[in-house]
């Protein structure tokens, strides 16, 4: 399965490298028109339905005139609503009009064929077909009004390449867009089919060959793709035999006041789960019995001051730390910050070890980057109210999810992970850092992560994967993909607590195994 995501103009590159390469763009909306149709055959056959085509002025329009003829050829009653009148069609999109010997209907007509009459079956499917890749402007006009009509009469929708409006390069509405049932894209994936709200109206993604061969992509070289285990599985470690608790990997969680003790509690448990080989909760004396009296795997130690702290850092062979949950905004947190980072070779910096630095981000930012330098692996997982306090600038000034979480770690140094319902991971864009320019969007978590504490969970598992090792950008996207997933197994009414405990069986899926070629109980030992 491909994991690429093309930007509009990147699509637009591809297309142009496949045409190049001897394939006529008209073969290739052929092929893009056929898949529509094929599967709104699929989605709503076999019996033929009305079908009302909605084609815009450009070649996403001239996709829609293709899928109308095959529809048509198949026996299915379609009528086409077209922008502009044929005459001022150009290209592949006007031979695909000539193709087409049924009825175009003027747009006055609209709304009488767009509403369900008594003698359909079934109200009629509309294809959009207005606007994709190429939209330039916000819908408006007379496409506005054929959409608001779609809308009103609630019509099952089929969007060719992205419900119209949507901007397949940030899933941002520009005017208007219809919610589609199903949405029919080429070659490879867009981000605005996985960021919101574009990930929400696009309804089933059907990505189509048409054609394009794979190879056009090495010139263009995509750097965003849709965060999916092929990114970072082969940089999972499994266990070896050789290993001993500190070789997996010794994780430093620091435990902030009694109040708030849960939130390290929550990932020190995860970050065991995924994979720590020892885990340590560091804290002050008032919250000892709390961290030790919970979970009988995780240790405990009180560092009364920070240079205590640092002490244990240096000492007791520390792989990783997660910072943040539930710390506490104020000075010492700021102070066990910087010298986690100056002495640590991997971190996990989350919520008030960023709200802390609210105000001095550029410092936090410089003690990343000489850290960094030196080959730290630093992740942060801001959800965007944290996101705004380091980076109120980037927040406020309207730019894409996109370029704003890009933005933010190449201003900082370490791999930004911008939760959310879509959450995205970006590494900096320093040239000949291993993450350099990356970026993934997470496609995979349930709105019911959306519980206190779920965020305490993913800093852990980010810390455990940096403890065993995992760069940095593998680790951070490593580990949102296993959280959603985790969570995925857990049905609604499951709360933060439950996630960690789902990350066997996830694991079990996607790592590799350490116990390859025994039986499931390790009977074969006996050689019978
Ligand atoms: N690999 C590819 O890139 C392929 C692309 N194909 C299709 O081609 C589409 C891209 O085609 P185009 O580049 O022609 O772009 P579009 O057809 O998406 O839109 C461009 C046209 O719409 C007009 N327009 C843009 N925004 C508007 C607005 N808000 N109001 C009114 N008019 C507006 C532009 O002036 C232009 O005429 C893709 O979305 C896909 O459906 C397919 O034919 C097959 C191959
Ligand atoms: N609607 C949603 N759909 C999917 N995941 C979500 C949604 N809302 C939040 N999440 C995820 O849940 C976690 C919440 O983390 P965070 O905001 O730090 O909350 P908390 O501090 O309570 O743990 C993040 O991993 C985020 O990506
Ligand atoms: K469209």
């Amino acid at each position: 399965m491909s994991y690429e995501l093309l930007t509009c103009d990147e699509m637009g590159r591809a297309d142009r490298a496949a045409i190049a390469g001897g394939i006529a763009g008209s073969a290739l909306m052929e092929a893009a028109g056929q898949a529509v149709a094929r599967e709104v055959v699929a989605a709503f056959g076999p019996q033929p339905r009305r079908v009302v085509v909605l084609a815009g002025p450009g070649n996403n329009g001239g996709d829609g005139w293709v899928a109308a003829r095959v529809l048509a050829e198949a026996g299915w009653p379609v009528d086409i609503l077209s922008l502009v009148a044929v005459a001022r069609l150009a290209g592949d999109a006007r031979l695909a009009a000539d193709r087409w010997t049924g009825r175009v209907l003027p747009l006055s007509q609209a709304e009488d064929r767009l509403k369900p009459t008594d003698s359909d079956a079934a109200a009629p499917v509309v294809i959009d077909a207005l606007f994709g890749a190429g939209l330039a402007r916000p819908v408006d006009g007379e496409a506005a009004r054929l959409l608001s009509l779609v809308q009103v009469l609630d019509l099952p929708v089929v969007a060719v390449d992205v419900p119209s409006g949507v901007s397949g390069d940030d899933g941002q509405v520009r005017g208007m867009a219809v919610r589609a049932a199903l949405t029919v894209s080429f070659f490879r994936a867009k981000p605005g089919h996985w960021l919101l709200p574009g990930r929400d109206l696009r309804g089933r993604l059907v990505i189509a060959d048409i054609g394009i061969p794979p190879a056009v992509l090495r010139p263009i070289g995509p750097r965003i793709a849709i965060n999916r285990p092929p990114l970072w599985q082969a940089a999972l470690t499994a266990p070896a035999a050789g290993d001993h608790k500190y070789r997996r990997g010794h994780l430093v969680v620091a435990g902030g006041p009694p109040e708030t003790a849960g939130a390290a509690r929550l990932a020190a448990h995860a970050g065991l789960r995924a994979g720590a080989g020892l885990v340590t909760v560091a804290c002050l004396s008032d919250a000892m019995s709390i961290f030790a009296g919970t979970d009988p795997a995780v240790m405990t130690r009180v560092v009364p001051t920070p240079e205590a702290f640092e002490r244990m850092l240096q000492t007791r062979r520390v792989a990783a730390a997660v910072l943040g949950p539930g710390q506490g905004v104020d000075a010492l947190t700021r102070d066990w910050v910087r010298r986690a980072i100056a002495c640590l070779p991997a971190l996990v910096l989350d919520a008030d070890a960023l709200t802390a630095f609210e105000d001095s981000a550029a410092d936090l930012f410089s003690q990343i980057r000489a850290a960094t330098a030196r080959g730290a692996r630093i992740v942060i997982t801001p959800h965007d109210g944290e996101f705004g306090r380091l980076f109120p600038d980037l927040a406020a000034d309207g730019g894409t999810r996109i370029e704003r979480v890009r933005a933010a770690a190449d201003r900082c140094g370490a791999v930004v992970v911008l939760k959310g319902a879509d959450t995205v991971i970006a590494g900096p864009d320093d040239a000949g850092a291993p993450a350099h320019g990356r970026l993934a969007i997470n496609g995979n978590a349930p709105a019911r992560l959306a519980t206190a504490g779920a965020g305490d969970v993913l800093a852990g598992i980010a810390g455990g994967l940096l403890a065993q090792g995992m760069a940095a950008f593998e680790a951070a996207a490593a580990a949102v993909w296993l959280h959603g997933a985790a969570a995925r197994l857990l049905p609604r009414g499951m709360i933060a607590e439950d996630i960690a405990g789902m990350l066997p069986r996830v694991l079990q899926a996607v790592a590799p195994s350490d116990d390859d070629g025994l039986d499931a109980l390790g009977f074969g030992l006996d050689g019978d």
